[in-house]
């Protein structure tokens, strides 16, 4: 009892550092997570590859330091929130006292993730377990504004290099039923901009190629795309993460006058941007030709440029995905693990988003999206995001579990190996 009110407590105290961008308050989690680190005799060091972006990296020693390391990341960034439309503040973490949820920013998306790593360890400490491999922890800015200065850097980096990793954990999503949800890839993120130009003329005249009328018809077309692509969702046939997504985030035209907008004028120029989210087995070479001919092209004045534009392959221009197969042992052993705390896991699923595990992927290593967080509503970025006590709790239980199975895993000998595979 009191030692899980002291955990809770620990869990608010880091819910409650504001975060949020566009003005993190960095420091103040780096000195949290450092004292915490403390706590639990872990080596701690804090990098900055760019200043005023601290990476905390704490390390928890294996018995044997040669064989390749655990890496358990998470982000300490959290996206803003709108504080006046939530029902309690975004960053006081309150704990509601007849339903057990904590609401605040980064309940879901991702310090539950970061500090139940933590407290799995304290723990496994507890028990007496001694780790055969390497343990890394990574708290890493940016995560929600592309990770270029954190996870980026770091993956790149030579501190990385040396840490010889074997196996990456990183974010999930919550799961409004029973079984966990579990990740082996992620889309690509394609940030366009269709730009169309016309004949400027008086707001009474119908006349052909103006900038508006062009737009909209590029409009209408990813339009028609967006549902067919929905509909295979809808109807079951795909998942959410096997789609390509297409979402207009902005509209941008007109001549502004001081009360708002000429309203006789038909502008010269009228632009779009979509978010477009591409899963690892897209064709990315067809979408493309649909961009140029169908959603910009030259013959109706139009332009494109790509704000963002990650390719879904890697350097050999094979899609980016951690093999979940027997190619692949750290996924039979968090299948395991996660089933002997008596968790369930679902299919597993190509994230929809964008997470810091695409960095690590793209140098070759497995990565694994998970946050254990089951009978959850999916409120990461939304308005009185949470977390229920019990879940976090139970989650803590299951990183247990995780941690220690990937921490005392002896690979197979060469003989044994081979043995297997006849
Ligand atoms: C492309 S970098 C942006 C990363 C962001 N990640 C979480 O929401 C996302 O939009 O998916
Ligand atoms: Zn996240
Ligand atoms: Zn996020």
């Amino acid at each position: 009892e009191v030692e899980e009110e002291a955990i809770i407590s620990r869990f608010q105290n880091y819910l409650r550092i504001n975060t949020a961008h566009p003005n993190p308050n960095y420091n103040e989690a780096a000195q949290f997570i450092a004292a915490e680190a403390n706590s639990l005799s872990l080596d701690t060091q804090t990098l900055e590859f760019l200043k005023g972006k601290p990476l905390v990296l704490l390390k928890w020693a294996g018995r044997d330091p040669s064989l390749p390391s655990i890496l358990l990341n998470s982000h300490t960034d959290v996206v803003p929130a709108e504080t006046h439309k939530w029902n309690h503040p975004p960053f006081d973490a309150h704990l509601h006292p007849s339903s057990g949820h904590i609401y605040a920013r980064g309940s879901q998306d991702m310090k539950c993730v970061g500090i139940q790593y933590l407290e799995a360890i304290r723990k496994l400490q507890a028990s007496g377990f001694r780790p055969l491999r390497t343990v890394y922890l990574s708290f890493v800015p940016d995560e929600e504004i592309g990770g270029h200065d954190g996870a980026e850097m770091f993956a790149d980096s030579d501190v990385f290099r040396k840490m010889n990793v074997g196996i990456v954990l990183d974010e999930g999503l919550a799961s409004p039923n029973e079984d966990y949800r579990v990740f082996y890839g992620e889309r690509s993120p394609w940030w366009l901009v269709i730009k169309a130009t016309g004949a400027p003329g008086h707001g009474a005249k119908l006349y052909d190629n103006t900038a508006m009328e062009n737009l909209i018809k590029s409009v209408e077309s990813v339009r028609r795309f967006r549902a067919s692509q929905f509909d295979l969702v809808k109807a079951g046939l795909k998942a959410e993460g096997e789609v390509i997504s297409v979402n207009m985030v902005f509209l941008k035209a007109g001549t502004p006058s001081p009360t708002g907008f000429v309203m006789n004028l038909q502008p010269s120029e009228a632009q779009a941007g979509f978010d477009i989210r591409v899963p690892p087995t897209a064709d990315e070479a067809s979408l493309e030709r649909r961009i140029a001919e169908e959603w910009a092209p030259a013959t109706r004045n139009m332009t494109f440029e790509f704000k963002q534009r990650v390719s879904v392959n890697d350097k050999f221009g094979k899609p980016v995905v951690t093999a979940i197969d027997s190619s692949n042992p750290w996924w039979a052993l968090l299948e395991e693990a996660i089933k002997s705390a008596k968790g369930k896991l679902g299919k597993p699923e190509i994230f929809p988003a964008s997470t810091d595990a695409r960095y690590f992927r793209g140098r070759g290593l497995p990565a694994i999206g998970f946050s254990p967080m089951a009978n959850t509503p999916i409120l990461l970025h939304d308005h009185n995001e949470f977390l229920n006590k019990d879940e976090y709790l139970r989650g803590i239980g299951i990183y247990e579990s995780i941690i220690k199975a990937y921490a005392s895993y002896e690979e197979p000998r060469k003989d044994e190996a081979s043995r297997a595979e006849l």
